[in-house]
């Protein structure tokens, strides 16, 4: 039988060649140089199962990371193995507490108990389970002290009723030094959701498929559906406002928007050189934010909404994930934002879903007008459901055409960095955009 400390000792010394291969692993730019365990929770003794927070070093950076070990299953994973995690769900249902970790599930709810647990394949910054059809536990893996925004968000926007949402069920508390540190969430999984970026790019296909045909003539045309995703959208800001407030931007908040927009700028084209060419328009157009006509609005917004992060029920959409960018510093993510960045954000999608066909093929005249067409279409439409239904104070995107800019282009800019870190080939998708949208050359 397995010693929970020597089972530790075991998983800190495969972490650093494990840990890069992990999709969720947020460091795979420089090698991890050693990982130390901060804390050890014991949670169950047999089967062995064991909570890790760990510290992983790499170069100057040191950031805590969560795991959970086992002697059962290879590489000591415990979140592959279906009855281990179903155990999670359990002490989640009993509101309990056990070696430092506090499992709890929100007011009002029961949760049903017994239910194996299986790892979602498309997982992408954390490690979600679900359970049956009812329920979808997610482990944050990189750990930040105080509440998780995306369990804050949800509690406030479940408070007033927003229908856009997955309900919070539950959460696991942890520690970091002397804060608590959310380390998982539970809520309620929707089993028949399609995401907005599977439907988008199946709509884009169609279009290409077609040829001669324009995106308002073939059967998979998005428009309605964009449409509809920029009343939800605006829907879910106005329920954040009515949830949390909103405040008025002074000269100083824009100043430091201003230069925050310029700040990541300068470090991307460090790193990426392929950047260079666009930073002149790019300053420019981040300095033109300052001249955005009338009071701007800040309230606390999604902070990473693209259609991955979008489900299409029977029901409606639903947005997901109010984590922020997985990069940006908790301060950062936390901070009174304009909901402007979410809608640019989506059109970002839009303009993503239109071209990413389009990477790795010779350059097509045809097709290239094609994914315009279908980005300005849709763009339009979810710009059109947003005015209609912004009841907060933003109102209508279309009169803030500066600010919009500037944020869509930040929001490229971040992309450039989040390509080039984590998947190169797609680096094309928003340095054309960057091209096209500052006039500085077509793809
Ligand atoms: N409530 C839900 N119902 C159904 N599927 C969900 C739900 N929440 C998340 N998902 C699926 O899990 C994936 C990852 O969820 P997300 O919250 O975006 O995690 P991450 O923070 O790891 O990116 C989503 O792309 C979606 O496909
Ligand atoms: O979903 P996450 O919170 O992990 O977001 C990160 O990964 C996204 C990619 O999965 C990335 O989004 C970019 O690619 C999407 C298509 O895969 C596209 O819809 C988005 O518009 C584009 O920004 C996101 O930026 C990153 O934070």
């Amino acid at each position: 039988m397995t010693e929970p400390h020597d089972l530790v000792d075991k998983v800190v010394t495969e972490l650093p060649e494990w840990l890069p291969a992990q999709r969720w692993f947020g460091g795979k730019d420089r090698p991890v140089t050693s990982v130390r365990p901060l804390r050890t929770s014991v949670l169950s003794a047999r089967p062995l199962l064991v909570h890790l927070v760990v510290e992983v070093a790499q170069a100057d950076r040191r950031e805590p990371y969560q795991l959970l070990a086992t002697d059962q299953v290879d590489h000591y994973d415990a979140t592959a193995d279906p009855e281990l995690a179903g155990l999670l769900l359990d002490l989640i249902a009993e509101n309990t507490a056990v070696d430092g970790l506090v499992f709890e599930h929100e007011p009002d709810v029961e949760l049903q108990t017994g239910l194996r647990g299986r790892p979602i394949t498309s997982e992408q910054s954390n490690t979600s389970l679900v359970f049956g059809s009812q329920y979808i536990l997610k482990l944050f893996r990189k750990l930040t002290a105080g509440e998780n925004p995306d369990l804050v968000l949800h509690r406030a926007l479940h408070r007033v009723g927003c229908e856009h949402i997955a309900q919070p069920l539950g959460s696991i508390t942890g520690a970091l030094g002397d804060d608590a540190a959310t380390v998982g969430m539970l809520q309620q999984f929707l089993p028949d959701a399609v995401d907005g970026w599977a439907m988008a790019t199946t709509s884009v296909r169609d279009l290409m498929a077609e040829g001669d045909l324009h995106a308002d003539e073939v059967g998979g045309d998005f428009a309605g559906e964009a449409q509809r995703l920029g009343q939800a959208v605006a829907t879910v800001h106005a329920d954040l406002e009515r949830a949390l407030g909103t405040e008025h931007a002074d000269a100083g908040d824009i100043d430091r928007t201003v230069r925050a927009m310029v700040a990541r700028l300068d470090s991307v084209v460090e790193s990426v050189p392929e950047l260079r060419p666009y930073v002149p328009a790019l300053r420019e157009a981040f300095e033109q934010a300052r001249d955005t006509p009338g009071a701007v609005a800040i309230q606390h917004i999604h902070g990473d909404l693209h259609l991955g992060q979008v489900l299409r029920t029977v029901h409606g959409w639903l947005l997901i994930d109010f984590e922020g960018e997985p990069g940006a510093p908790i301060a950062e993510r936390t901070a009174l934002r304009s909901p402007l960045r979410d809608v640019a954000g989506m059109l970002r999608s839009f303009d993503y879903a239109a071209h990413q066909l389009l990477v790795g093929r010779p350059e097509d005249h045809q097709l290239t007008t094609r994914a315009l067409e279908w980005s300005r279409r849709n763009r339009a439409a979810f710009t059109e459901g947003y005015a209609e239904a912004a009841a907060s104070s933003v109102g209508d995107p279309r009169g803030r055409g500066y600010l919009l800019r500037a944020f869509e282009l930040d929001k490229a800019v971040y992309e450039v960095a989040y390509e080039y870190a984590n998947r190169p080939e797609w680096l094309t998708v928003p340095l054309s955009s960057i091209a096209r949208i500052t006039g500085e050359g077509a793809r």
